[in-house]
């Protein structure tokens, strides 16, 4: 972990209700979060998207446990359903992988996000109004009064995803969450979107958890990274100490990532065994 701590995650495990019982969905998982961007990465299904429910407790119907969940001087576990309004959204925030799921779409994103400003401080109409124009410029979307007034299928896939960002950044969390965020954009977009999370972390000292599918672009983004194979964390290490990854799950991972200039050598399709299911000890 790099930077002062702000999150540390002890033994959680999640359990969705099925028909017969509760289905184990995240097994025993620890980490710590500093200020710094973290990535968690694992196939679909793995739990990657349920830590980040559970760390903001979206989650009624499921049954989640761990030894404790600290958050800055909280314990996330224990505190009451009116504490954690507090926390939600406005001290932890979450970015998803499609804004347009997340906006209203007959309202003007302006109006959302000032609304969004309203609902966490006591302020004048005309002070959230500014101060979304604000951090509409801070995401950098030119000529934010004129985005102020769109409506959200106005927007393009990745200025929706900046605005998501703008709303996020109005009440200054200490930690985000985004799930996914830059999947649905193109390359050079993307690239923008990931530079803005970057400049929060580093101006802002956020933490940042980044869950993704993608391998390559959570080793070019991420300070550390943690492996999720069946729900549980298998490996944990730095991003730039991957290559000399000890798991073979992911070994497999990185040897399954396509190259360019590979040649026609076929890609190696990871074929799964009972015994990745046990965990290294090594934690970065
Ligand atoms: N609300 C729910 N009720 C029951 N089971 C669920 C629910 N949400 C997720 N699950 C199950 O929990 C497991 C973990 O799901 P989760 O969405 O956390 O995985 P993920 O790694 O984020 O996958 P993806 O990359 O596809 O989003 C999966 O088996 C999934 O089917």
């Amino acid at each position: 972990m790099t930077g002062e701590q702000i999150l540390d995650v002890r033994r959680l495990s999640v359990s969705y209700r099925s028909d017969g019982g509760y289905v184990d969905a995240v097994r025993n998982v620890s980490f710590k979060l500093g200020r710094e961007k973290l990535g968690i990465v694992g196939e679909s299904g793995s739990g990657k998207s349920t830590i980040g429910r559970a760390l903001l407790r979206l989650l009624p119907t499921a049954r989640i446990t761990a030894e404790s969940i600290r958050f800055e001087e909280l314990d996330l576990l224990n505190i009451s359903e009116r504490e954690m309004l507090k926390v939600r959204g406005r001290r932890m925030s979450m970015i998803l992988q499609d804004p347009k799921f997340s906006l209203n779409p007959i309202r003007r994103v302006g109006d959302q996000i000032s609304e969004a400003y309203l609902t966490h401080f006591k302020c004048s109409k005309a002070e959230a109004r500014a101060k979304t124009i604000d951090m509409l410029q801070a995401v950098q979307i030119r000529d934010p009064e004129r985005v102020y007034d769109l409506y959200p299928h106005e927007v393009s896939g990745g200025m929706g995803q900046r605005i998501m960002i703008a709303m996020m950044l109005l009440t200054d969390p200490d930690v985000v969450i985004a799930d996914e965020p830059t999947s649905a954009l193109d390359v050079t977009v993307r690239l923008q979107v990931l530079n803005i999370l970057d400049r929060l972390v580093s101006d802002r000292g956020i933490g940042l958890i980044m869950i993704s599918h993608d391998l390559n672009l959570v080793r070019n983004f991420c300070d550390r990274v943690l492996i999720m194979y069946a729900g549980q964390v298998v490996e944990s290490l730095k991003a730039s100490e991957l290559s000399n990854a000890q798991h073979p799950y992911t070994q497999g991972l990185l040897a399954a990532q396509p190259r360019i200039g590979g040649g026609r050598t076929p890609l190696k399709v990871l074929d799964r065994r009972p015994e990745w299911k046990e965990p290294l000890e090594v934690q970065a």
